[in-house]
């Protein structure tokens, strides 16, 4: 709900309450003093003894600062008030609540020391966050303006450590909560939600959030970040977002020991249990919003990738981590090739070391395996030869059929056993074996593991076979980043390509510039959702996502690749997520699975070149300016 028309309907309807109220003392008594005796009424009565009469419900209630109690109202009052889901499931007592905000004043010290190198950057994002609460429109017009500056306080780095914190944080709810304990309750507590129209959910389960872990419910905060980007770079109206955390535990066990966590406290669902409690979140609110596109972020592995097979033919859904991540980095790595004097059709050649073989890096293989085998013309045998390009080390090591207990979505890169006995390898060789023994073009990191890439690992990369090796270093947050450019560019030297998750600043030495390239799927994601929207397809193809990667790669001119600037800079996302989604309309319509979307059907669709997609792309992009506001009666 926009904040701008919440407030003023809002403060006329708070008006008419009071009203009512001075209207029904005497008729003596000053509007002052009227006002001053309801204030003590109410705070009198929300004590115990006599209720006080509210007239207004829902998220009204929770924005307004005289009624609304957070995390305090009781499970019946939430039912009372069309408040569940709107709130996390835990509820506090008052004194609880005081406990929770003073842990988190008192800890803005320490977490200015752990947190990203800017050490105001939690009190940046307080400041924001209060803005975006206040004035939607201002907040956004902040952050598209000055997105080089914010984008690492509302999205990573910092968004992970207001995770961590999220209970100490959480002033006034954003989203919705659907728990284990609203198993039964859910189409009906989706029409909670404010908004009649909802285009862009992202949901999350919390288990694994961007690397930090398991935070359970306070992994919304990560929704929130990336809703924004789809506002700030694809103009996704921001009143028909929602922000979704799937509450079904946590096995984070110092969450469950926390008395101030605001999530389930027990051990997360598992199994059946736990698809019944996705599969009866998708079903609400695709009931409710029927074409909404649903994003799902930050799953653990193995839940990521079941529930995309389980739902991606039925539902407007993607999962970011496996495939936005995956178009991100094949756009990197054809930007790597030519970065090297060689045109992309060189790509299969590559040789790529992948440390990390979770929902992101399987994902990477995946559609990189796909895009090589695709230039190599597709049969069997051009897909046996691109998977011999990737090695895959773990925290196991070398990933060999060899490994017992693998990982089914492993499965397919195990290098056989007698071909890395060739190579000098083995089963669960280390990385920096595999670096020495491969001397592979690339090494990307997906593995969560801060420092993985250490001297030892780059020093072995120095003999790669590549005239300009590159580094993919996309742990988040920037703690979790496998190398420093400055490591690496101190031991590889200028001719390095180098990309981080989170954002580094470049590295100037010997006076040259080592560029820091930030290889995130922001690049990717924002344009999938609006390409999807506006094409009106049904589902998001294998194709629709090819398409997205392939214009990110194209988006980079020959000069800049040559320089090492393999992505564009953060301060032209808007204008690349309008080309990434026009690409993605486009093939949507190509493959036929375009149905529309409001007055633009899909016969007309058709008839569209790619300038008049791009066009038609771009006067769909919400901007953030002020609307002619007039009040009706209800
Ligand atoms: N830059 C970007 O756009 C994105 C970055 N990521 C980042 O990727 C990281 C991993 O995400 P997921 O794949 O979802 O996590 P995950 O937990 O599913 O996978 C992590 C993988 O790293 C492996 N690993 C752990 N220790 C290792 C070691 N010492 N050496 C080699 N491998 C090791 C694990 O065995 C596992 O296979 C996170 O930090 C996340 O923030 C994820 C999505 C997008
Ligand atoms: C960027 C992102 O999606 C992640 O780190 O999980
Ligand atoms: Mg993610």
């Amino acid at each position: 709900m926009s904040n701008f028309s919440s407030q003023l309907r809002l403060s006329s309807s708070l008006l008419k309450h009071l009203k009512h109220q001075i209207n029904a003392t005497s008729s003596t008594t000053s509007a002052s003093a009227a006002a001053m005796m309801f204030e003590r009424r109410s705070f009198t009565t929300t004590e115990g003894s006599r209720p006080t009469i509210v007239h207004k419900r829902s998220i009204d209630i929770l924005h307004d600062p005289w009624f609304n109690k957070g995390t305090a109202f009781s499970m019946t009052e939430r039912d009372r008030l069309d408040l569940r889901g709107l709130l996390p499931p835990t509820v506090m007592s008052s004194q609880q609540q005081i406990e929770r905000f003073m842990v988190d004043l008192k800890r803005l010290e320490v977490q200015a020391r752990d947190g990203p190198s800017d050490p105001n950057a939690l009190a940046k994002w307080r400041i924001l966050n209060r803005l975006h609460d206040r004035n939607e429109t201002m907040y956004y017009k902040v952050l598209i303006e000055n997105i080089e500056e914010y984008a690492p306080i509302v999205y990573t780095p910092t968004v992970g450590l207001v995770c961590q914190n999220y209970s100490g944080l959480f002033r006034r709810p954003r989203g919705m909560y659907f728990s284990a304990e609203d198993r039964g309750e859910m189409m009906s507590m989706v029409y909670n939600w404010p908004a009649d129209q909802v285009d862009m959910i992202v949901v999350t389960d919390g288990s694994r959030i961007l690397g930090l872990g398991d935070l359970g419910v306070q992994g919304i905060g990560i929704t929130i970040g990336k809703l924004d980007l789809y506002v700030a770079a694809a103009g996704i109206n921001p009143q028909r977002v929602l922000p979704v955390m799937i509450d079904v535990g946590t096995n984070n066990e110092r969450l469950l020991k926390d008395p101030l966590y605001l999530g389930l406290q027990e051990h997360r669902l598992d199994g059946e249990e736990y698809i019944s409690v996705v599969d009866e979140f998708m079903e609400a609110v695709f009931t409710r919003w029927p074409h909404v596109i649903v994003q799902f972020e930050d799953f653990q592995s193995k839940w990521a990738f079941n529930l995309l097979q389980r739902y991606r033919n039925t539902y407007r859904m993607f999962n970011d981590d496996v495939q936005g991540t995956a178009g991100v980095a094949i756009a990197g790595l054809l930007g790597a090739v030519r970065a090297q004097g060689k045109p992309m059709i060189d790509f299969p050649k590559q040789k790529i070391v992948v440390a990390g073989a979770g929902s992101a890096g399987i994902g990477v293989v995946n559609a990189a395996r796909k895009t090589m085998a695709r230039m190599l013309g597709n049969t069997e045998s051009a897909f046996e030869s691109a998977s011999s390009q990737f090695w895959v080390v773990d925290a196991n090591g070398l990933i060999t059929e060899e490994r017992t207990n693998i990982d089914p979505q492993a499965l397919p890169f195990a290098r056989k056993a007698k071909e890395v006995g060739h190579q000098g390898l083995r089963e669960g060789a280390s990385l920096v074996e595999v670096v020495q023994q491969i001397k592979p073009d690339v090494l990307l990191g997906l593995s969560a593991v801060g420092g993985l890439f250490s001297k030892e690992v780059l020093e072995a990369l120095k003999g790669s076979t590549s005239t300009r090796p590159a580094i993919f270093a996309m742990s988040n947050p920037t703690k979790n980043a496998e190398c420093t450019p400055e490591e690496a560019f101190s031991v590889l030297g200028d001719q390095l390509i180098f990309a981080s998750g989170s954002p580094f600043n470049d590295v100037k030495f010997d006076g040259v510039i080592g560029h820091c390239n930030q290889g995130n799927n922001m690049y990717l994601f924002p344009g999938i959702g609006l390409g999807t929207l506006l094409s009106g397809s049904r589902i998001i193809s294998d194709g629709m996502l090819q398409a997205a990667a392939e214009c990110l790669a194209a988006y980079m001119k020959d000069d800049e690749v040559l320089k090492g600037i393999i992505y564009p800079s953060i301060s032209s996302i808007r204008d690349i997520t309008k080309e990434v989604a026009a690409a993605v309309v486009k093939e949507a319509i190509e493959e036929d699975l375009a149905e529309g979307y409001r007055d633009m059907d899909a016969r007309e669709l058709k008839k569209l070149d790619m300038e008049e997609i791009k066009t038609y792309v771009k006067n769909n992009m919400w901007e953030p300016r002020y609307p002619t506001l007039v009040y009706r009666k209800e």
